[in-house]
């Protein structure tokens, strides 16, 4: 009765004004603010949310009673999260105190979209105190992203990006396909010289620790390897090397799948940084050597987008637009640094052929030489493959494989080969490895000596015409 009394004397509108009024006035008098990190804002994930959500897995957080244990697909560690609806309270900067909620409500009706919902809609409920607002907002969130990303490089394995799919977008809008990377190449697997590679090391250690050295310089914060050499060298290996040396993912590009310059500047929009972004075989890839003409029609060329994947312009050089000029704006020009911390590498089988402009100084920071197996290089094959060290060889053993290894002229690949065919028998191993590297150093001196012999025929075929010119030449002076 009362309810009806109610009902009539006080109109629907009048009681909702009402209970806004009395809401806000409460609003008014509250020491607190509250914002919602959902799960999924309209289509796109909602990258604060997972970075909440690993922030409060790093252990240093954890205080709740009841916590939720998840492990992802790639990762080799176990997270800890808040359970449905309840609540932590964090500490920042030892003033600062918020308290976190994880709200979970059942979703309706399914509503159409574009890809299938979870069944639940999840968010995180921040509340602070009015007076911290400017700090939450600023420095803690910032703070937050930064630590989750920390974790999410320490827990997960890295990851491997490629363009494969051409310029299309997956779901999320990122042109890149990534898969984890779980290379085992480690500079201590690495056959090289040991000093060439201690350098490489240090010239690595000091690009990652050096952010105030690029700041207070003026430089953006990213250097260029060009790795060159014969096939089966390690450059591939050492690339993997670089990678799980510092922890960075790899953007392996691949050029032939990006049809124009715009399109690559995407691409490199799209990298994170603590990358390595990689272009094998570079020389191949696309036709880098004639910078003019491609200059000249390098305005052309960026405006004529082809729609992403359909690859259907066609230019002379088979339907890529991507010009050289546009290859090192993207290495070193204002796009570059739209990310920090990365590394380009480049490989090339053949130096020579690469344009002055990709070597000069300052563009490509190194360039390594990765070339055949030295003798250095070969114990570090014999330690890797048959567990050998320098005394378990025989001394002799170990002359004579020293003195036909730079004749020999063998590839750390080839050597593999040999070495993994027989690891079963080391001695075996070691005999066949000798006699492998002397049947080659004996084919190359061959080689070598018909070459020489010819150069020699040539010469004495040209050599009487230079005599009777000389003669002539007398004859007349
Ligand atoms: N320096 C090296 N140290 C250890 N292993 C090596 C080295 N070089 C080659 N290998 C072995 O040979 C195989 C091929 O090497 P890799 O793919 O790194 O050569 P690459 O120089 O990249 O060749 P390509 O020019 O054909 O791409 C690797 O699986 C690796 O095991
Ligand atoms: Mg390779």
């Amino acid at each position: 009765f009362s309810q009806s009394l109610l009902q009539t004397v006080f109109p629907a509108e009048v009681r909702f004004a009402s209970l806004k009024f009395i809401h806000r006035i409460c609003n008014w008098f509250s020491a607190y603010c509250y914002y919602d990190i959902t799960e999924i804002d309209g289509v796109n994930t909602n990258e604060l949310y997972n970075a909440v959500q690993l922030y409060l897995s790093s252990s240093a957080s954890i205080t709740g009673n009841r916590l939720s244990l998840t492990r992802g697909l790639n990762s080799s560690t176990i997270t800890f999260g808040l359970s449905n609806n309840d609540s932590l309270i964090d500490t920042f900067n030892g003033t600062v105190k918020v308290l976190w909620e994880h709200v979970v409500i059942p979703r309706q009706a399914q509503t159409f979209s574009w890809r299938p919902l979870p069944e639940e809609k999840r968010g995180f409920l921040l509340r602070a105190k009015k007076k911290d607002k400017a700090v939450v907002l600023g420095s803690y969130l910032d703070f937050v992203m930064e630590k989750a990303n920390e974790i999410r490089r320490k827990n997960q394995d890295r990851l491997l990006y490629t363009n494969s799919r051409g310029g299309s977008l997956d779901s999320r809008g990122h042109p890149w396909e990534s898969v984890p990377f779980k290379h085992p190449s480690t500079f201590e697997t690495l056959a090289m010289d040991p000093q060439k590679k201690a350098e490489i090391m240090a010239d690595l250690l000091d690009f990652a620790n050096g952010e105030s050295f690029y700041q207070t310089t003026g430089r953006a914060w990213k250097r260029g390897y060009l790795l060159y050499g014969p096939p089966g060298t390690g450059k591939s290996s050492m690339i993997a090397a670089m990678a799980n040396f510092l922890g960075y993912d790899i953007y392996d590009l691949e050029l032939t799948e990006v049809h124009t310059n715009s399109e690559l500047r995407k691409l490199l929009m799209k990298t994170s940084s603590k990358s390595i972004i990689v272009i094998e075989d570079i020389d191949c890839s696309i036709n880098l050597t004639n910078r003019k003409n491609n200059n000249n029609n390098n305005n052309s060329s960026t405006h004529s987008f082809s729609p992403p994947g359909a690859g259907s312009c066609s230019t002379e050089d088979g339907g890529n637009t991507i010009t050289l000029s546009g290859l090192l704006n993207f290495t070193d020009g204002l796009w570059s640094c739209c990310g920090t911390e990365r590394i380009f590498v480049f490989t090339s089988n053949h130096i020579e052929k690469l344009d002055p402009a990709l070597l000069r100084s300052g563009r490509m920071d190194m360039h390594i030489h990765m070339s055949y197996c030295s003798f250095a290089a070969l114990k570090i094959l014999l330690k890797n493959y048959l567990g050998y060290d320098d005394d378990d060889v025989e001394r002799q053993f170990l002359e004579q494989l020293e003195q036909v290894i730079e004749k020999a002229e063998m590839t750390p690949a080839d050597i593999s080969e040999v070495l993994i065919k027989n690891r079963r028998n080391k001695n075996k191993a070691v005999w066949e490895l000798l006699e492998a590297l002397r049947t080659r150093a004996e084919r190359n001196d061959a080689v070598k000596s018909s070459s020489d012999d010819e150069e020699q025929e040539k010469r004495a075929l040209e050599s009487p015409k230079q005599g009777q010119l000389q003669l002539h030449d007398d004859k007349v002076h």
